[in-house]
């Protein structure tokens, strides 16, 4: 599903009017409808009495379209026109004559004079992708009270307050129930913390061509089973095995991860990949650690490197590492590692020599954000990084709430100028890729919040990459799969605080 900002929608409505030759009136009718329809369907159906919120711009416009087929429907609603409506312009003020010729019945608003106890429900039409900054004025204190009233509220494209680009809530904003956005999602709606505003998100038809965003160079998506089939040609549920193959057909991960202090990264690592599909696993570890780990997960390799006696990375030689994951498909790097004096030169060594792509996690990204590796050689093969909001801030000199403001923008950007794939972590979890494309992730539950979902991530991305799978699908896919796996062990856990790593590796 595509996910738009509001200059995006702008371009798009202007090729569907001025090109296709739809008449902006006609989408706004269809936009009034749609959303009035969605209104009133399933449990508030019963809801007669509406308070229809009407702000000046043309998401006022689609406002009153729907107060007149909520009427012609046999509800029961007013208009509250922010402002005068006599300063209307151009459709919303030919729809303002109907609604008024229909009779539909309007009162415009003066602060505290509402008397929210006449109405059931609220139609929000105040602000939508046009508006800019925190609601001003009166759309401030109406806002206010609509929330205050704390009736049912059903926002027309955006919840008004909600800056449409970045999921930024403004003080007030709107609290819906229901959010129906016109023709498109829009990221704003996509991302923690409008998410929580908007309710439940419905995409409401007005007439344009979902595929017109992909003509107009929309690179942001909603992950979900069309969306996989149509961008990677992938068929989520079906088996993903031919009947003539054998373990080689499905590729060979190495796992370069954990101490002995914290080796379960590298075993959850590993056994995802295992459980996500690769034919082989081999788990590596400095030789002192070895002992430790034999036997855990008798389907993995396991393989150990010289390290002077100390069971630390800072003592492996990166040659060596090369060596070892030059023949595989996919290599991960970096959960449970630790840091070390030199390991940026030993970081940069296995990025410049070696040709086997890689997942790089924890410490590997602290170690990449304390170098400029934009200057570094550029890799044949792929690489993918999975930092949550503090890594991500790391690498990009900037603070999390920095992050977390612009997460699409943030993700994009990084991934563009550095020419690796970024999986942003957290709730709807970005990925994006060197040629901008963004994928939002609607996967995941908050019980997945615990130390070590982040190692099974690594594992199954690389369990992806060695089957075949290009990066940016692996990537994609991945967060996907591990997402819905922490779904399903969430459902068997129903009243579980939480859901352990392992759990979710047991549902992949
Ligand atoms: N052809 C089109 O462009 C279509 C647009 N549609 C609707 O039009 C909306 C966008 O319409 P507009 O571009 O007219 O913009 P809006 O209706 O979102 O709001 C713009 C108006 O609000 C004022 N405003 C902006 N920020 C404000 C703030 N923070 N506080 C108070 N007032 C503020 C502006 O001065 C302007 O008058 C969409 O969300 C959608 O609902 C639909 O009718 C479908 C077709
Ligand atoms: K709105």
């Amino acid at each position: 599903m595509y996910v738009v900002t509001s200059e995006e929608m702008r371009k798009i409505d202007a090729y569907a009017i001025q090109k296709i030759g739809l008449p902006s009136l006609v989408l706004m009718e269809n936009a009034g409808r749609g959303a009035a329809k969605a209104a009133v369907s399933g449990e508030q159906a019963e809801i007669r009495r509406w308070a229809v919120l009407v702000g000046k711009g043309n998401n006022g416009g689609d406002g009153v379209a729907a107060s007149r087929h909520l009427m012609e429907w046999g509800f029961s609603p007013t208009i509250i026109y922010v402002d005068n409506p006599d300063s209307f312009q151009g459709e919303a003020a030919i729809q303002r004559d109907i609604a008024a010729a229909f009779g539909v019945p309007s009162v415009i608003y003066e602060e505290g004079e509402v008397n929210w106890a006449d109405y059931d429900g609220i139609v929000d039409a105040l602000l939508g992708t046009g508006s800019s900054g925190a609601p001003r004025k009166k759309y401030a204190s109406l806002i206010i009270e609509a929330n205050e009233s704390v009736l049912p509220i059903t926002a027309m494209d955006i919840p008004s307050g909600l800056d449409p680009d970045t999921g930024q809530v403004h003080t007030p904003c709107i609290q819906a129930e229901r959010t129906a956005a016109l023709a498109y999602t829009k990221r704003g709606l996509e991302q923690y913390p409008g998410l929580k505003q908007a309710g439940e998100v419905s995409i409401c038809s007005i007439g344009i061509m979902a595929d017109l965003a992909s003509e107009h160079d929309v690179r942001t998506f909603r992950t979900d089973a069309a969306m996989l089939e149509k961008r990677f040609g992938i068929y989520h549920g079906e088996p993903a095995r031919e009947a003539d193959s054998n373990k080689g057909t499905y590729g060979h991960v190495l796992t370069a991860a954990g101490t002995r202090l914290m080796a379960g990264a590298g075993l959850m690592s590993a056994t995802a990949s295992l459980r996500i599909g690769a034919g082989l696993v081999t788990w590596a570890v400095p030789e002192r650690v070895l002992d430790n780990v034999v036997g855990r997960q008798p389907e993995i390799m396991l393989t150990a490197f010289a390290d002077e006696g100390t069971g630390d990375w800072s003592a492996v030689k990166a040659s060596d590492v090369v060596n070892v994951i030059e023949n595989k498909q996919a290599a991960v790097l970096g959960p449970g590692m630790g840091r070390w004096k030199k390991d940026r030169d030993w970081l940069e060594k296995i990025w410049k020599t070696s040709s086997c792509p890689l997942v790089i996690d924890a410490d590997g990204l602290n170690i990449l954000s304390e170098t400029n590796f934009s200057l570094w050689k550029k890799r044949s093969a792929p690489v993918i990084l999975t930092p949550h909001p503090g890594e991500m801030a790391r690498l990009c000199g900037c603070s999390v709430k920095e992050v977390q403001q612009d997460r699409i923008g943030i993700a994009r950007q990084f991934a563009e100028k550095n020419g690796v794939v970024v999986v942003l972590k957290g709730a709807r979890t970005v990925t994006a890729a060197p040629d901008g494309s963004v994928s939002i992730n609607t996967t995941g539950n908050p019980k997945m919040a615990t130390g070590g979902a982040g190692d099974v991530l690594t594992g199954v991305i690389a369990g992806l990459l060695a089957q075949g799978f290009e990066a940016e699908s692996a990537a994609v896919y991945g967060v996907y799969l591990h997402g819905l796996a922490g779904d399903e062990a969430a459902q068997k856990r129903s009243r579980s605080r939480a859901v352990a790593a392992g759990d979710i590796i047991d549902e992949l």
